[in-house]
């Protein structure tokens, strides 16, 4: 058994978290959620930072946590990166790393010459912390985590102390974690955006109990828990960039459902994306629409329909190919289409955003 199963209760005055999660031993799971829903509380319970009155936290069947048992967080095989990298000021970066690392039994699958070359820091390692910007320090901060050979690697916040390009430039960095290791992610965040990148599976949290959990697109589409990724309900979908449109600057990207025109953002041909198809941009018709501004009609079926937060407008789960997309109607014009579960429909998308 690879998953992790956690369950925690813990009372602070004024706060409760109680959740009971199998979280998949690979891959990245976000916790997600607004500020204060327990997200950081749930990570510190895994990392053994935080003791709760009644807990249990099996991983490979080995036992962290039940009533007998306590394993310490030095003890356990993780790997915590914080919001903001605290290295030693006086050390090089490479006697940072090398600090960590004699702090761990070193039994762990990452080792540093691997944690370097991922994160690209192989040109700072003589340099002091404090010449180093903060993207910089955040992948040392990243690299010194994995270097211990974590089992488990628990970020909180990753981002959250960078300005908006040091994020932009550490992201590729992040990507290549989630595509390159085999110990499973556990991430903190609240932006979107992070969540529709990086994410495998998604734990949705809200006030200290865990709302939903489960692989991102198949969450993201739920109708019951509509989880608003940013500005509204979507849907993100893997894809790959198929073609390039040089004269119109437009890109076809394709995913297990159909074909759809972005813009370009000058990504190339093979390349694997995410898109994210946003409620609000997905309407429905009976048949082919004639001329039409909208580049992306797709072939789908209604698979249910759901009251929305206003009493005018349904959310309708559709089934394009193995995806889902979820579209935003008005109740009138759902009723004159006579949109039920089972009906095939022609599916419009306006505007998909691209997400590399
Ligand atoms: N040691 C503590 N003692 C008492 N209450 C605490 C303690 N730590 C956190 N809390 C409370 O628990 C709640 C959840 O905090 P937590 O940091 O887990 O939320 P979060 O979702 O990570 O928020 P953010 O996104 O702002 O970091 C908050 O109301 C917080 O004030």
């Amino acid at each position: 058994m690879e998953n992790i199963q956690a369950r925690f209760k813990l009372d602070w005055p004024g706060f409760t978290l109680d959740v009971d999660l199998n979280l998949p031993g690979r891959g990245v799971t976000a916790l997600f959620g607004h500020s204060g829903s327990g997200k950081t509380s749930l990570l510190r319970c895994i990392a053994g930072l935080e003791r709760a009155s009644c807990g249990r936290l099996v991983f490979k069947g080995k036992i962290w946590q039940d009533e007998k048992n306590w394993l310490p967080t030095h003890r356990r095989p993780i790997g915590y990166v914080f919001q903001e990298a605290s290295l030693f000021p006086h050390l090089s970066i490479l006697g940072n790393l090398r600090y960590g690392q004699k702090r761990s039994d070193g039994a762990g699958r990452v080792g540093l010459d691997a944690a370097i070359e991922l994160l690209g820091i192989g040109h700072l390692l003589e340099r002091k912390p404090d010449t180093l910007s903060g993207g910089e320090r955040q992948r040392v901060g990243i690299a010194r985590a994995l270097a211990v050979g974590p089992e488990i690697l628990l970020m909180d916040e990753p981002l959250a102390a960078l300005d908006l390009k040091r994020k932009q430039e550490i992201l590729p960095y992040l990507e290549r974690l989630h595509d390159e290791l085999d110990i499973p992610v556990i991430y903190v965040s609240h932006s979107p955006d992070e969540v529709a990148r990086l994410a495998d599976h998604i734990v949705a949290m809200d006030g200290g109990r865990a709302v939903a959990a489960g692989p991102l697109g198949e969450t993201l589409a739920r109708l019951d828990l509509p989880i608003r990724l940013g500005e509204d309900v979507g849907v993100v979908l893997d894809a790959t960039v198929g073609e390039i449109d040089a004269e119109w600057h437009l890109a076809r990207v394709d995913f297990a459902g159909g074909s759809l025109w972005t813009r370009d953002h000058a990504v190339p041909v093979g390349k694997r994306v995410r898109v994210r198809v946003l409620a609000r941009d997905v309407s429905l018709a009976l048949d082919e629409p004639g001329m039409s501004s909208i580049q992306n009609c797709l072939d789908g079926c209604v698979e249910s329909v759901a009251a929305d937060d206003h009493p005018g407008l349904l959310l309708v789960r559709v089934q394009v190919g193995a995806s889902l997309l979820v579209a935003r109607l008005t109740r009138r014009s759902a009723a004159q289409l006579g949109i039920a579960p089972g009906l095939p429909v022609k599916v419009q998308v306006k505007s998909v955003a691209l997400m590399e």
